[in-house]
């Protein structure tokens, strides 16, 4: 890419953080597309500037557009931005690949790990696509889309084993009101966003069950503790985890009502069914799709993670409120790390 051009994106696709990336990334005078399923959202964003589905209330920039055609959004694209349902990525991934460009850098904005496989997002890229994995960025960080949306600041990390990829993104998503980082730590980056929405379930779950903030802080901080075991086994910086993709995304999850991961496992703390918290959901909930197999890495690695066990056992209604949050607290006392 030539240093003077204009960066192009293409951003798939426009559900609530696909559509305030491509608002970021328009903001900060980035050439952006967005790839939309449905006719009258990509209808309504070209003609309107709105999504009417996600955010209604919010005035979109002029120069963003939108199409449901992946091979005109990927056309010339030196950025594909993945902001989909981490379970639907390989599937999807497989159609739009022959539309993607030999410089095109792959960058995933997704919070989960694949059922079948265990595989983070940047992993399932590289298996679907075949691009080296210096080709695979990721964004993460405590980056609620409505607060975005609305103008409000915020910062994230940008992740690439190649740091100038990394920090030709960073630029192309750099704003008044967002702030990238850069970095190469693509596995600490990514694990620390997915476990963070287990902890959010859990967090939601205790609030649900009105067990007062000692409980939350408890879940958020020893929370932090298993995510950080889990990712440095799997070869993370243990700084990552302490970051914005770590610590940073785990409060503004764990904090916000926002959150859609939060308030499922507040839907269950008050006493709904997974059924019922799940028919109460209308947006993409990582954490619940995550958690078995977050759970399966944990074993892999030989990484004790309580918590994440607790919400897998929960999930699949082996246990009870009352029983996971007793085996919580009745687990041996030992010593903190
Ligand atoms: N909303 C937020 O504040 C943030 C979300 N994320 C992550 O971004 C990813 C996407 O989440 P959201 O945009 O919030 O979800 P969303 O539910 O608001 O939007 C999902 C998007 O994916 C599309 N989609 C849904 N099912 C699909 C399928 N089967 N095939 C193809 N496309 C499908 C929808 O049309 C929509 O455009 C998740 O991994 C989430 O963890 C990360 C940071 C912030
Ligand atoms: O990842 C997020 C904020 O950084 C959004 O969290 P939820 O998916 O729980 O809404």
């Amino acid at each position: 890419m030539s240093q003077h051009r204009v960066a192009r994106a293409a951003v798939f696709s426009a559900g609530s953080w696909g559509t305030a990336i491509a608002k970021i990334l328009a903001d900060s005078g980035t050439d952006v597309i967005a790839h939309a399923r449905r006719d009258e959202i990509a209808d309504a964003i070209n003609t309107q500037h709105r999504n009417p589905s996600y955010f209604p209330d919010i005035e979109l920039p002029a120069a963003l557009t939108a199409t449901t055609d992946p091979a005109a959004a990927l056309d010339g694209a030196d950025f594909l931005v993945l902001s989909i349902p981490a379970q639907t990525l390989r599937t999807n991934l497989a159609a739009w690949a022959p539309h993607i460009g030999d410089g095109t850098v792959i960058v995933s904005l997704m919070k989960g790990i694949e059922q079948s496989s265990g595989q983070r997002a940047s992993q399932i890229i590289t298996d679907v696509t075949g691009v080296s994995a210096d080709r695979v960025a990721v964004l993460s960080g405590p980056n609620l889309a409505r607060e975005i949306m609305e103008g409000h600041p915020a910062a994230a990390t940008v992740a690439c084993l190649d740091e100038d990829a990394a920090h030709r993104f960073q630029k192309a998503c750099h704003t008044g009101y967002f702030r990238p980082y850069t970095s190469t730590d693509v596995t600490g980056c990514e694990l620390g966003g997915a476990v963070k929405n287990v902890i959010a379930l859990a967090v939601g779950i205790a609030t649900g069950m009105g067990l007062g903030n000692n409980a939350t802080a408890m879940l958020i901080t020893r929370g932090l503790a298993e995510t950080t075991r889990l990712a440095t086994a799997m070869g993370a910086h243990p700084a990552t985890l302490a970051g914005l993709s770590g610590l940073g995304d785990l409060v503004a999850t764990c904090s916000s009502p926002l959150s859609r991961n939060r308030t499922f496992g507040t839907h269950l703390g008050r006493g709904l069914s997974v059924e019922e918290a799940t028919a109460a959901t209308r947006q993409t909930t990582e954490g619940v799709k995550s958690a078995e197999a977050i759970l399966a890495l944990a074993h892999a690695h030989d990484v004790e993670m309580p918590i994440t066990e607790v919400i897998s056992a929960l999930l699949h209604e082996k246990v009870t409120l009352a029983q996971a949050a007793a085996a919580l607290m009745q687990r041996p006392p030992k010593p903190e790390r």
